[in-house]
């Protein structure tokens, strides 16, 4: 008896499925013009309009949702190589921010049905309700050949008849996402605490921390809610703030450390960001993630590059240089480090495996520690959660020490 109330109360979550050979969404002809001169037909199933951004390709299998969701891909569209997407839906519990900020997304196929025990609603409703564009019939393993070759390309795609494959070509050829300040749009607009509402079955670990407590200061260039939900398993009460908030005011709430977070576009179309990171670091301890580790690699004197096709996908090997661990990560980054740029006293700690790039560095004479990578693994795997008690245990000693 009980089993059957289960299973009718998950019958009555789930999306409502539909039969094989019909086509529950509004399907309607799209292109890609790539900067390259090369245009794609595909379908759309997400809003109409024209829209231009960097392609780049993620090679997650899982966690479609939490990729739409990351503000880091502001500008950006998202080419899925895992070739069947759309079959849970989409949760509310899933997001990571409060909005899809990405161009795009472009798939291989899409679920004809969808259905999960907590899904909401199907992707393709999702996107259009989000008014973002989704195409699928795209030869994204072709593509993706052509991003690797080529390196990330600038495209735009349009659903609307009336434009000339020229003019969209055109419209390529004048945006960048280089030099371009992309935080802005994305951060929040005002300070907020941070509550955390997640439900303890949603805990993949224990709790984290030892029982102390934290205050922390979180940078927000694009925050990831599974950063924020870490930070408080390993015991940080957090204080949200904009990416303008000044250091005078972040250092006047006396935090226990400052975190920095992920983020979209180029670190180096940021200098009053990196101005701030420079007031703080070496008063207290800072953290900081991709976009954050991007920064204080930059406020310690180092210089960024963009990479040919960056790291996107839950499955990029890292090793972790003080223990020789390998780590398998989560990543999503088209701009890294130059370690030959960083000054003495800066320990390059982590390295990706695939090209050798840096994947994290520690300064420990400022009590500062940054990764390129995602400990957080939304999507992704849990391999480097370690790194969120490594900052715990950097606030903790300098309290001591205090
Ligand atoms: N996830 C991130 O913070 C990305 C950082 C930066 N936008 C890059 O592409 O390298």
């Amino acid at each position: 008896m009980a089993n059957q109330v289960a299973f009718d109360n998950i019958k009555l979550r789930s999306l409502s499925t539909v039969s094989l050979g019909e086509t529950p969404w509004k399907v309607a002809d799209a292109r890609l013009v790539l900067e390259d001169g090369s245009v794609l037909k595909a379908k759309s199933f997400g809003a109409s309009g024209t829209q231009v951004g960097e392609v780049v390709f993620n090679t997650s299998m899982t966690g479609y949702q939490e990729i739409l969701t990351d503000p880091s891909y502001a500008g950006q569209f998202v080419l899925l190589t895992y070739p069947q997407v759309g079959n849970t839906g989409v949760s509310f519990d899933d997001e990571e921010s409060r909005q899809c900020f990405l161009a795009g997304l472009m798939i291989r196929n899409l679920s004809i049905s969808a259905s999960h025990w907590r899904g909401s609603e199907s992707l393709g409703e999702y996107l259009c309700r989000k008014n973002i564009m989704g195409i699928y019939d795209v030869d994204t393993r072709a593509l993706t050949r052509k991003l690797i070759k080529k390196g990330s390309l600038i495209g735009v795609l349009s659903t609307d008849k009336s434009k000339t494959n020229e003019e969209l070509l055109e419209m390529s050829h004048s945006w960048s996402i280089v030099g371009v300040d992309m935080i802005d749009c994305v951060s929040c607009k005002s300070p907020y605490e941070w509550v955390d509402e997640t439900d303890s079955e949603w805990e993949f670990n224990s709790k984290g921390g030892d029982g102390s407590t934290f205050n922390i200061v979180a940078y927000d260039f694009g925050i990831k809610l599974n950063i924020l939900k870490r930070l408080v398993s390993y015991g940080c009460k957090i204080t949200v703030v904009p990416s303008t908030w000044p250091a005078s005011e972040t250092l006047k709430m006396n935090p226990d450390g400052v975190f920095l977070s992920n983020g979209p576009g180029d670190p180096s179309a940021v200098p009053h960001i990196v101005e701030t990171v420079k007031e703080i670091l070496g008063k207290v301890p800072v953290f900081g993630i991709c976009m954050g580790h991007q920064l204080i690699s930059t406020a310690l004197g180092g210089k960024s590059f963009k990479m040919k096709f960056g790291h996107h996908g839950g499955n990029q090997p890292v090793r972790n240089l003080r223990n020789n661990h390998v780590e398998i990560s989560s990543q999503n980054h088209n701009f890294a480090i130059d370690p030959a740029s960083l000054p003495k006293g800066v320990e390059v700690t982590h390295v990706n495996l695939n090209d050798g790039t840096c994947a994290g560095i520690a300064y420990p004479a400022l009590n500062a520690m940054s990764i390129q990578y995602h400990p957080e693994a939304s999507p992704g795997p849990h391999d480097s959660d370690y790194v969120f008690k490594e900052f715990t245990e950097m606030m903790k000693k300098n309290k001591h020490s205090a």
